[in-house]
């Protein structure tokens, strides 16, 4: 859990002491005004301190060589805890090896040289990680992701689709989500199932638009042996299949005319038939359609059943796209960076503002699903432990064109107007006032705001 500001403020200033020099004079003699530095030697008892204390700040004393399993060491160590960041004090001989170097390139926030004989300069830097800390507490805390049946998301828009997955989970009735591609509408489907009565039994999903039409209607409603060449034997269909469950059938627009008939029938009579077969079976799956296509307009050009799309539509979804929702585009970077990074054991820790300025200002056509892939590319593309706008293949947004208060502007305005004026009329204050349309004073006492003599 979060510290909260209180507690980082009242926190004595406490650093870890992470000593790999077998020297422990070393460490005992470091002494630095405002600091107290509780030191391991070995990673073995470190994560036990690391929970019993969080801290922000970690001192790594390294030794002249490293050797295989304590660069090992120091890599865990260094990886264990998110939170803590680290300033290496290290003999200068050690940077001529370029490991070393990336060792401390890669995971540390800064180095000193030893002897440390500038311990003010080093004190300033462990002061600096711990404001940064803090800052960081801060917009982690911020940008804590509302999660719920494992979607992220913060936006009013989103918070509206928690409300209606809380909603729609209580009643049976058909549900149709719709959305473009990637927008998260099967994840949407998984959550209303999960929250349903039929949670006990399967999900299953089937794709209507990936399959011909022979194939999908024996996917969705089975056949008996012999049906046609090649069925040997009895196969179950999804929607049996799903039996006390959900279906969750996506891309509903593309289902074939003939199927929309036998689908129809599913939803007004519970019932079924498997191809070749004489038999009414029942199921009582519970029916969740997404589609991409405008349903509507499906209708009206003569593609999608009427009364079908009204037995679908009785209760809808409707998700925005990933562009539409400002607040979670900068959210579910940082999830998924920090979901990734963890995975890949990658270094990478954030992004740029740049980069965010980027996501935040892209058409994302792919939604969530582009923003994956973008995130997942730029993790093994990033050269350094900030990913770029380039990492992402995103054009590059200036960020910082910041919106001044119009008070600021107009005086910046004011004070381009007088100096121009001023140097047209060779400095002749008279002149100068005639051009302006204001009188000798007003300038005098607009020259004396600017600081113009
Ligand atoms: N709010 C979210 N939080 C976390 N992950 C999400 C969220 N929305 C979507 N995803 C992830 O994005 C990917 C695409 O989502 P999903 O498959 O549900 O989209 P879709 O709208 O059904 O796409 P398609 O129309 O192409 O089938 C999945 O990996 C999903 O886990």
């Amino acid at each position: 859990m979060p510290a909260t500001a209180q507690q980082l403020v009242d926190e004595p200033r406490r650093a870890l002491l992470f000593d790999l020099s077998n020297d422990e004079r070393l460490s005992s003699n470091l002494h630095v005004t405002d600091w107290v530095f509780d030191r391991i030697t070995s990673s073995s008892n470190n994560l036990a301190l690391l929970k019993q204390r969080p801290y922000s700040v970690g001192v790594a004393f390294l030794p002249s060589s490293l050797s295989e399993d304590q660069r090992e060491q120091v890599e865990n160590l260094l990886n264990t805890d998110e939170n803590l960041s680290w300033v290496a004090l290290t003999n200068p001989a050690n940077l001529e090896n370029p490991e070393f170097r990336q060792l401390i390139y890669e995971h540390f926030y800064d180095y000193f040289s030893l002897p440390l004989n500038d311990s003010a300069h080093f004190r300033c830097a462990l002061g600096h990680l711990h404001g940064m800390s803090k800052l960081r507490h801060t917009e982690d805390h911020l940008l804590q992701p509302v999660e719920e049946f494992h979607m992220v998301g913060s936006s009013k828009q989103f918070l509206g689709i928690f409300d209606q997955i809380r909603r729609v989970a209580t009643v049976d009735a058909p549900v149709l989500i719709r959305g473009e591609t990637g927008v998260g509408k099967e994840m949407i489907a998984r959550a209303v199932h999960q929250r349903s009565r039929h949670r006990g039994g399967p999900f299953v999903a089937v794709n209507c638009g990936a399959l011909p039409e022979t194939l999908i209607h024996a996917e969705l409603f089975g056949y008996e042996k012999g049906a046609f060449t090649g069925a040997y034997k009895r196969k179950i269909g999804r929607i049996e299949a799903a039996q006390n469950g959900t279906i969750f059938l996506d891309e509903i627009g593309d289902l074939p005319q003939q199927l929309q008939v036998y689908l129809l029938r599913f939803l007004e009579q519970k019932t079924i038939e498997r191809l070749g077969g004489n038999q009414s079976l029942t199921s009582n799956a519970r029916v969740i359609a997404a589609t991409h296509v405008n349903l509507e307009q499906a209708v009206s050009d003569g593609r999608f059943r009427e009364d079908l799309y009204y037995r679908l539509n009785v209760l809808s979804i409707e998700v925005p796209r990933l562009a539409q929702r400002d607040s979670d585009i900068e959210l579910l970077a940082r999830f998924f960076l920090h979901k990734f990074a963890k995975e890949q054991g990658s270094v990478v820790r954030g992004f740029t503002r740049q980069a965010v300025a980027a996501m935040q200002s892209y058409d994302w056509p792919g939604n969530v699903r582009e923003m994956i892939n973008r995130i997942r590319r730029a993790l093994v593309m990033s050269e350094n432990r900030m990913i770029t706008p380039r990492d992402l293949g995103l054009a590059e947004i200036d960020a910082r064109v910041e919106i001044e208060p119009l008070e600021q502007v107009r005086a910046h305005a004011e004070e381009v107007a007088v100096r121009s004026c001023l140097s047209q009329s060779m400095n002749n204050v008279s002149h100068a006032a005639k051009l302006l349309g204001v009188s000798r004073v007003t300038l005098y006492r607009m020259m004396d705001k600017y600081g113009i003599r």
